[in-house]
Parts: structure tokens; C-alpha cells; sequence
């Protein structure tokens, strides 16, 4: 049984099922699914995902939606499963490592900015659903002008950027739950003009990825 995440839930318009309400937003169990939409933002996806594990056994989380491209990413409308998160507001501009305190530590390992997704579940969706794997950056803040996407893509080494992804990959490695990320690319990181959004072909990709996933 997966459970499915999204931001909002218009980036979930395909996934059928009997409506509930979680936290105030919109909850689905459908068939192998149970899904939640969290609210936008990296507090919104920690605290329902924690929330939700808490309450109830979960066995293994996709958290998927929109995400924008930096330059050199992927394409607008390519789904791509995120392998490694970066948290890139947390601590100064350089990181939280020169503050000299670990995001989370488990094993010896210190965890400053970058938090991974499950491996061995993230290569096994790479397979099924033949998609490539991305490094994804997250922050509250969306990127406002392709130099600020630039600018942070080259320092963080990140190909896609969103406002959740890290938030999700640290709440899995804490709460124990086996947990991937599939983003689709509806924007360039940086461009707030949505003339040139493509919403539409990246919600088509999120469906196929999901409907392969479900079979
Ligand atoms: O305007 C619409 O029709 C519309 C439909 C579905 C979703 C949206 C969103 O704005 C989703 C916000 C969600 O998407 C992620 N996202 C998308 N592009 C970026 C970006 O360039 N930088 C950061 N995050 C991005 C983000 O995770 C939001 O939660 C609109």
C-alpha cells in the first residue's frame, strides 16, 4: 500500500477514490493508495506526513507533484524521481555545516543540507517507470529570476527545485518510512510568467507515472 502525496491537489487530478479530509485538506483511499494533499511548503509536507505515520502504519510514501527546471535540468514535461534532497534555506547561503550543527544525525552520519530518498525504493521506480533520476533543491521561497535559479543550482549542484522535497526526504529518514519523490517539470526555475508554464504536459506526466506505479 502506497502512500501518495502531493502539495496541492490539483497536481493530483487523475487518482480516484473515497474522499476523507486530513488536517483540513483533501484525503483519498483509492486502490493500493491511500493519498493526502499536504498544503504548499516544506512545514505543510513534514507535519502530514508525520501526522499521518504517527496514526497509521505506512509502508512505503511517494511524495510527487510540479517542480521548476534549473538550466541544464530536466525538460518541461519530463518526470524525473528525485534521488537526493537539498535544503537549501537552512543555515546561511554557504549551508548549516559552517554553524557547525547537523540537520539530523543517525549512525555517525551528520546531515547538514542534503537528506537522500530511499535508495533502493528510488532505483526501483528509476526501473519500473523508466525515468532518470535528479538532484532536487527545496525552499520556501520559489526562485524569482533565472540568475537566482542559476546562481543556486551551481552552488548546490541541484537540477530541479521545489518548496517540499527536503522537508519529505528528512520527515522519512527520521520517521523510518521507505520514501521517493516524482517530480514533473511544469516551469523553468526563475520564470513566474506562466505564458511559458507547461501545467498541463506535466500533469500528464505525473498521471502516467502514477497510473504505471498503480498497476
Ligand atoms: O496555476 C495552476 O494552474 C497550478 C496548477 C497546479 C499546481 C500549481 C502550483 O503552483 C504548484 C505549486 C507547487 O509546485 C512546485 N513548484 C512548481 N514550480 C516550482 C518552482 O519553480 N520553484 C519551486 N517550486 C515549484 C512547488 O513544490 C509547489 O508546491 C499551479
Amino acid at each position: 500500500m502506497w502512500l501518495l502525496l502531493s502539495p496541492t491537489a490539483l497536481e493530483a487530478p487523475f487518482l480516484r477514490g473515497e474522499s476523507f479530509v486530513f488536517l483540513g485538506r483533501k484525503g483519498l483511499r483509492g486502490e493500493g493508495f491511500v493519498y493526502l494533499e499536504t498544503g504548499i511548503g516544506k512545514v505543510n509536507a513534514a507535519l502530514t506526513l508525520a501526522l499521518w505515520a504517527g496514526r497509521n502504519p505506512v509502508q512505503k510514501a511517494l511524495l510527487f507533484g510540479l517542480a521548476g527546471a534549473y538550466p541544464g535540468g530536466p525538460a518541461l514535461g519530463e518526470a524525473v524521481l528525485v534521488a537526493e534532497e537539498v535544503e537549501g534555506d537552512l543555515g546561511l547561503k554557504e549551508g548549516l555545516e559552517p554553524l557547525g550543527f547537523p540537520a539530523w544525525e543517525r549512525e555517525g552520519v551528520r546531515y547538514y543540507n542534503r537528506f537522500p530518498l530511499d535508495p533502493g525504493l528510488t532505483e526501483d521506480l528509476a526501473q519500473a517507470l523508466g525515468l532518470r533520476r535528479a538532484v532536487g533543491l527545496t525552499r520556501d521561497l520559489v526562485s524569482e529570476s533565472p540568475e537566482e535559479a542559476r546562481a543556486l543550482a551551481e552552488r548546490w549542484g541541484a537540477e530541479v527545485e521545489s518548496m517540499e522535497g527536503a522537508a519529505f526526504a528528512r520527515a522519512c529518514l527520521a520517521l523510518g518510512v521507505r520514501g521517493a519523490e516524482l517530480r514533473a517539470i511544469s516551469n523553468p526555475a526563475g520564470v513566474r510568467d506562466k505564458r511559458a508554464w507547461r501545467i498541463r504536459e506535466a500533469l500528464w506526466a505525473l498521471e502516467a507515472a502514477l497510473t504505471r506505479l498503480l498497476e
